[in-house]
């Protein structure tokens, strides 16, 4: 007698929760390589001449090809027809892929005249061929990393639907938090004994562990495909998952409340990831420390998130009130940033930074837990992937951008500090310009989250209500 299925494994918490973690860890290791060169801002200046316009630039190469190329729109697209098993295994290899480039582009065989490098020097001169190879690779890892993540909160709807969503993203995002703390605790580490090419070298092969997770997610995700279809055969399952159309897109454009989702995210974000990569930077300058003292004291910044988002996210699926805790976050992201701008120098003490950095990441993880959570309330499930990218895609625009602006702003407010360093002198930046373009970004963050609060309540989304179906 063949035994009927009435459950699932998304009914078993042990294999959910599992699920989840392999989904994370590939994030884990994956947010650790977005920023292993972060800390490396100051070593990088001096040993690959790379200068803060060159490090803005590299920075930004992340999301060159997923905004110009479109590619995280294809990329959601792919998700919803191959499904979330298919699309984590494309991304784990663009990341590591693409890793492995960036690699050899700050390796000193490239460096002491290895293969590419008279050509990558021989146009464009002012920008040295080292970050011209780096950024070719961050912006392949970029369109992996960025599928990943659409894939991942995919995946997570799918195995968290009507359960534990938010606590579910809430940890998957506090993983990713902990990897920005590891690496700016291991960077300068291991760039001190061996170089900024050790440092990307680790992270390249933690990468590749990353991979392997995905693959062995792979194989929940089939079991548990094959019993949703089981149910569905035996008419367990009602609902029929609709096939998704390319003209469904038209939907997601045309919802003014997912647009101001996205104007939000772009807006948050922008003065979140760009501000880790010059966060070491602004810290050496302001309180005369080394890089590593410097690292270490920034990466409270994600610990703080990393405690507080599956808190949050717990809070939001019972209680809810997911849309004013994006108008508290934007506020606390207004308030910190013009800590760091304004405060004067004799003012501004290890205290103060210390808990600017933590307000900063309650602020980091208030926005994260709510607004990531709350897509699913916009759109219908069968373009969830799509709308995940599109998000991501306008964030994404913002996130290549900022990092340039912030790194031209920072050299044409210093006005000859970058010759003065490339001639070997003690000086620092002064970051005064740079953070009060972050402040202004969460200016028009809290503007849009008024907004939005104000749609929600008109339109009845039910932002503010709470996840779990009881
Ligand atoms: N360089 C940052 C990559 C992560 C961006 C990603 N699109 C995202 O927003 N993830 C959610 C998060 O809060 O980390």
């Amino acid at each position: 007698m063949v035994e009927k299925i009435h459950t699932t494994l998304r009914d078993s918490s042990v294999a959910r929760w599992t699920a989840l973690i392999l989904l994370a860890s590939t994030m884990f290791v994956a947010y650790m390589f977005i920023d292993v060169l972060a800390p490396l801002s100051t070593m990088l200046e001096t040993s690959l001449k790379w200068t803060p316009d060159t490090f803005g630039a590299v920075a930004g190469s992340e999301y060159f090809l997923n905004v110009f190329a479109f590619f995280l729109i294809f990329a959601g697209i792919i998700l919803d027809r191959i499904g979330v098993r298919r699309a984590a295994l494309v991304s784990g290899f663009l990341m590591v892929i693409g890793a492995s480039i960036k690699l050899y582009g700050i390796s000193d065989y490239f460096n002491a005249g290895g293969f590419g490098y008279d050509f990558f020097n021989s146009f464009w001169t002012g920008f040295p061929g080292s970050a011209k190879v780096a950024c070719i690779g961050f912006a392949i890892f970029g369109c992996g990393v960025e599928m990943a993540g659409v894939t991942v909160s995919k995946g997570i709807v799918k195995w968290f639907a009507g359960k534990e969503l938010a606590l579910a993203m809430g940890l998957e995002m506090a993983i990713a938090r902990l990897g920005v703390f590891a690496v700016f605790r291991l960077s300068p580490f291991l760039a001190e004994k061996g170089g900024v090419t050790l440092s990307v070298g680790v992270g390249t092969l933690l990468l590749l562990i990353g991979l392997l997770t995905f693959g062995v997610y792979f194989f929940f995700d089939k079991k548990l495909d094959a019993q949703t279809e089981a149910l569905r055969a035996a008419g367990d399952e009602t609902s029929q998952e609709e096939e998704f159309r390319i003209s469904d897109l038209k939907t997601i454009f045309t919802s003014k409340t997912f647009m101001v989702v996205a104007g939000l995210c772009v807006l948050f974000y922008s003065a979140i990831f760009p501000f880790q990569k010059f966060a070491t930077g602004m810290l050496e300058s302001r309180l005369g420390m080394t890089t590593s003292e410097a690292s270490s004291l920034f990466s409270y910044f994600p610990i703080g998130a990393m405690i507080l988002t599956p808190l949050l996210g717990w809070f939001i699926d019972n209680k809810g009130k997911a849309a004013s805790m994006l108008m508290l976050g934007s506020l606390l992201m207004i308030v910190c940033h013009l800590i760091f701008a304004l405060t004067p120098t004799e003012s501004f003490t290890f205290a103060i930074a210390l808990t600017a950095i933590i307000v900063l990441g309650v602020s980091f993880s208030l926005v994260p837990a709510s607004l990531w959570p709350s897509v699913p309330k916009l759109v219908d499930n069968k373009v969830l992937g799509s709308a995940y990218s599109i998000i991501f895609w306008i964030q994404n625009i913002g996130l290549m951008l900022t990092p340039i602006l912030i790194g031209w702003a920072l050299k044409s407010s210093n006005p000859g500090i970058a010759e003065q360093i490339a001639a070997g002198e003690a000086v620092k930046y002064n970051y005064t310009v740079p953070m009060l373009i972050f402040a202004g970004f969460g200016v028009a963050a809290l503007l849009l989250a008024f907004y939005l609060k104000a749609l929600d309540k008109k339109k009845g989304f039910g932002l503010e209500l709470p996840n779990i179906v009881k």
